[in-house]
């Protein structure tokens, strides 16, 4: 089976070229002031000039207001938007019309009665990222590298492609889709061997270890 890999918060032209050139599917930039993968506007527009046809380019967003999402979509080449906040399923309807571009909605889960956000969204969403909620106060609501429990999603159904995220490393993706049936996974902290620093090896080895291609996985001190 195909999985499709995701690698989240890129910064750098060397990381973009090393995801496309693992194979990929797709470059996720974040714009999200507090983040330490936080972009300008025209450092991603640089950045997504760097992709290659075929890797999709996602701009994932947090709460943003209109003015800031015409910006980025007038200046940024992009394939899709990630909402990473509490968007409503009303405000994901309103953006993808907006827009024209695909969106995918973000739906922290810790435990069971988180789940019945992703049937709302997905009846507005053209896909779902699945990803672990953050702790309370946090200062990021995604990427933060921490897994939740995926026996909750172990072979859930929803009327739309969905994405796992929340912790995966090289490490633990190939149990990740086992045990989920995800067909997309997303990763973010797993690549990296400082906040906010990608490492073009371990994202290698993250897209071997998903596509089940993978050789070895090298180890970080
Ligand atoms: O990466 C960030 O800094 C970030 C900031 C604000 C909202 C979301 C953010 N990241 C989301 C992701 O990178 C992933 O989509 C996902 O949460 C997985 O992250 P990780 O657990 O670090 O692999």
């Amino acid at each position: 089976m195909d999985i499709r890999v995701k690698i989240c918060g890129l910064t750098q032209p060397e990381h973009v070229h090393a995801v496309a050139e693992a194979g990929a599917a797709y470059a996720g930039f974040v714009f999200f002031e507090k983040s330490p993968r936080h972009l300008t506007v025209e450092q991603a527009r640089d950045l997504a000039l760097e992709a290659p046809v075929g890797l999709a380019k996602v701009a994932l967003t947090v709460n943003a207001d209109d003015s800031y999402l015409d910006w980025i979509v007038e200046t940024v080449p992009l394939d899709m938007l990630q909402l990473h906040g509490s968007e409503s399923p009303e405000r994901v309807a309103e953006l993808r019309e907006r827009y024209g571009l695909p969106i995918m909605k973000a739906v922290g889960i810790a435990e069971e009665p988180d789940l019945a956000a992703l049937q709302e969204y997905s009846a507005v969403a053209d896909q779902l990222l699945v990803d672990a909620k953050p702790p309370k106060g946090a200062v990021l609501p995604g990427g933060n590298g921490l897994a939740f429990d995926w026996r909750l999603v172990n072979r859930k159904y929803w009327p739309c492609p969905w994405m796992l995220a929340g912790g995966l490393t090289p490490h633990n993706v190939a149990e990740a889709v086992r045990m989920t049936g995800a067909r997309q996974v997303d990763v973010s902290s797993g690549v990296e061997f400082a906040p906010g620093q990608k490492d073009a090896n371990l994202i290698r080895a993250f897209v071997e270890a998903a596509t089940g291609k993978q050789k070895d996985v090298p180890i970080l001190r």
